[in-house]
């Protein structure tokens, strides 16, 4: 932890002397005038808090391009990488496989790298779907799930095999050559990089990169705190007038980070207002639970992007023109507008479908008996899909607490309250790590414990969507009892 806070120091003491700043005020320290790193536990660990008070749409932090990590800065400073990697023989490697490679003979370098300051907080390893071994893929239960990670594994190693000529040309240590490094560097760039619009494979931002994820959607409306923000100020005073045309130039803002082109530099603005000491957090994108495993490495509790396809009958998907991907549950269990519709539709008898498609394409009911009845049926369908795991929602909630008592595999496991399926789960997951060393076998936990995790919010919005067809329908039943008599 010391030699952590040893690392981070020289971090920003580094990041001042390049020009990275968090203020528009000259200063010797590139952070503390808007941002801190903090630890916050259950929002992503490391991360960058309000050092003060911070308004939505203010300019937070500016990492200069020069000091951004891509091919092109990468290349500029090193004469033999950027020989080898003109090299006409590697034009098939993607620009993703190339940054990979980069930075894997970057951090060979160790000391006398000019980025050491920067690669030494990199993480040591990470958790995204590609590093899941098979016990781990298993654990996520679901055919579509485990697919993804296998889909992940190979996918890694192929880019794996076909980066190794360019790697052994640039005579990369031998670790740094295997499956292992690899992983890591890939997983570097997955869970890290940000877009650039001159390479597809985003740009490594120190500094910048310490920002952690929240959904976006979660933050209250724009206008909503805008108008708070206004009332405060111009009820200020007059000097308050200045700060008011900054503000109204920044709510035009509708991203939180992006490069901009005329100051040549990596900015980042207040997606929200924080109070002092509040964790300020980046919207990376729109992800569901299984996305943000795949490329970040963890899930959220409520996260609502998230979704669960339910298997449909070609028939129905043949009744509607909705794609495929439109037909799902939300993470709040109700189905999506074009799962009701398509469903709708296809419960109407085939000769009638044409005179409602006006009205189901509006999102509106046909009849409450139609409505029961498609209600009744993604319950149904809910509860197979639930039936069909091995584990119950309530037997992984109970896994879930077990598996964060797990301190070492030499002390007594705690197997009481769990079921005997998952009391089985926890031997197999001792017997299949008892071969490694303390170290993974801390890290295969972590990986298991988030595909318990995300087990668990798949089941979750099934049971919600089971709960929230079963109320409609039994309103719905009384509604249609109460208008017959
Ligand atoms: C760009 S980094 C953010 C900084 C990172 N916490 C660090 O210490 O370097 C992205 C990684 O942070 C973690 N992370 C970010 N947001 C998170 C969140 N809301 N919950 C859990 N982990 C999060 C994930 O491991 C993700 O891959």
């Amino acid at each position: 932890m010391e030699q952590g806070q040893g690392y981070l120091e020289r971090l920003l003491k580094w990041a001042a002397e390049i020009g990275i700043s968090d203020s528009t005020c000259c200063g010797d320290s590139c952070l503390g005038h808007s941002l801190d790193v903090s630890y916050f536990p259950s929002a992503g660990g490391r991360g960058l808090g309000a050092a003060r008070d911070l308004r939505e749409g203010e300019l937070l932090l500016k990492v200069p391009k020069s000091v951004l990590m891509t091919k092109e800065s990468l290349l500029l400073k090193d004469e033999k990488l950027s020989l080898s990697v003109n090299d006409y023989a590697h034009h098939s490697l993607s620009p993703t496989q190339i940054l990979a490679v980069c930075l894997l003979y970057e951090m060979g370098k160790g000391k006398i790298s000019w980025w050491h300051p920067y690669l030494m907080n990199l993480p040591r390893s990470y958790d995204i779907l590609a590093t899941f071994g098979e016990f781990e893929k298993q654990a996520l239960q679901v055919d579509d799930a485990i697919w993804a990670a296998e889909k992940a594994t190979l996918k890694a190693e192929y880019e794996w095999k076909e980066a190794n000529a360019l790697m052994k040309q640039l005579k990369l240590k031998p670790q740094l050559l295997t499956f292992k490094a690899w992983l890591w560097a890939s997983a570097t760039i997955s869970s890290r990089t940000l877009h650039i619009p001159w390479d597809a494979a985003g740009c490594l931002c120190p500094v910048g990169d310490l920002f952690n994820y929240s959904a976006p959607g979660e933050e209250p409306s724009r206008c909503e705190s805008m108008e708070h923000t206004m009332h405060d100020l111009v009820n200020e005073d007059t000097s308050g007038m200045a700060d008011v045309e900054q503000l109204v130039s920044d709510s035009r803002r509708l991203t939180d980070g992006g490069f901009e082109k005329d100051v040549d530099a990596y900015c980042f603005y207040a997606k929200k207002s924080y109070k002092k000491g509040e964790q300020v957090l980046l919207s990376y994108g729109t992800y569901t639970n299984l996305e943000l495993l795949e490329h970040y490495g963890f899930l959220l509790n409520e996260n609502p992007n998230d979704k669960v396809y339910i298997p449909l009958e070609p028939e129905i998907y043949s009744s509607c023109s909705w794609p495929k991907e439109s037909l799902f549950i939300h993470q709040n269990g109700k189905p999506s507008f074009a799962l009701l519709s398509t469903l709708r539709l296809w419960a109407t008898p085939q000769n009638q479908r044409r005179s409602v498609g006006h009205l189901v394409y509006s999102g509106l009911q046909l009849s409450i008996q139609n409505e029961m009845f498609i209600l009744r049926w993604i319950s149904k369908k809910c509860t197979t899909i639930l039936k069909n795991l091995s584990t119950s929602f309530e037997d992984d909630s109970l896994l879930l607490s077990a598996i964060d008592k797990i301190q070492n595999l030499d002390a007594p496991l705690e197997l009481n309250n769990v079921s005997s399926t998952c009391r089985d789960e926890i031997c197999a997951f001792k017997a299949n790590v008892l071969q490694k060393g303390e170290r993974s076998s801390m890290e295969s936990k972590e990986r298991w414990r988030l595909a318990v995790e995300w087990r668990l919010s798949y089941k979750k919005i099934l049971v919600d969507c089971i709960s929230y067809c079963d109320e409609i329908v039994s309103s719905l039943f009384h509604q249609n009892n109460s208008s017959q008599k």
